[in-house]
């Protein structure tokens, strides 16, 4: 049997009986089987608030973002806290309030090597260990909480 990479679990539907994957940091569950990221890259999930001088300060949230980049890291400490207490998970609160269109997917970003994200973004997911959530991360995007996950 394939094994996974860290932190999944193979789990069967009730409903189906099909096989599924479920992530024990993100809270996540997906179909497709999970594969380890070749050598040198990384996946990772994110929340973002983005702010008013965000590069392109709108969402699928929020057409027309307002809100200050103070306003903004004070709104995504208190989503960190929520994170670390476990009083949400990850994917959960990235679905309902992260203003990068990754939130319909939890927040994931899937895999990616050095050079295909903002170098901010990028420094910041390789430094982490699996498993492991950031301080807030500052790019042109807004203002970020990144999950490693693998
Ligand atoms: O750049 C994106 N979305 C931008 C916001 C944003 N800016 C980012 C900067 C670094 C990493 C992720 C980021 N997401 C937007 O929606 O305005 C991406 C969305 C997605 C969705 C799925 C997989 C990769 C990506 S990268």
């Amino acid at each position: 049997m394939s094994d996974l990479p860290a932190g999944w679990e193979r789990r069967q539907s009730r409903s189906s009986g099909k096989e599924y994957y479920y992530n024990i940091y993100t809270d996540a569950s997906v179909w497709e089987t999970p594969i380890e990221p070749p050598a040198g890259q990384v996946q990772a999930s994110h929340l973002l608030v983005k702010h008013a001088q965000s590069r392109r300060p709108s969402s699928w949230k929020q057409e027309k973002i307002t809100r200050s980049k103070d306003e903004a890291l004070e709104i995504l400490k208190n989503f960190r806290a929520m994170l670390e207490s476990k009083e949400v998970k990850f994917a959960e609160l990235a679905s309902k309030e992260s203003d990068c269109s990754s939130a319909r997917k939890g927040g994931d970003l899937g895999i990616f090597g050095r050079g295909q994200m903002q170098k901010p973004f990028e420094e910041a997911t390789y430094a982490l260990q699996v498993g492991e959530l950031s301080q807030p991360v500052f790019t042109d995007s807004g203002i970020h909480l990144i999950l490693r996950t693998a």
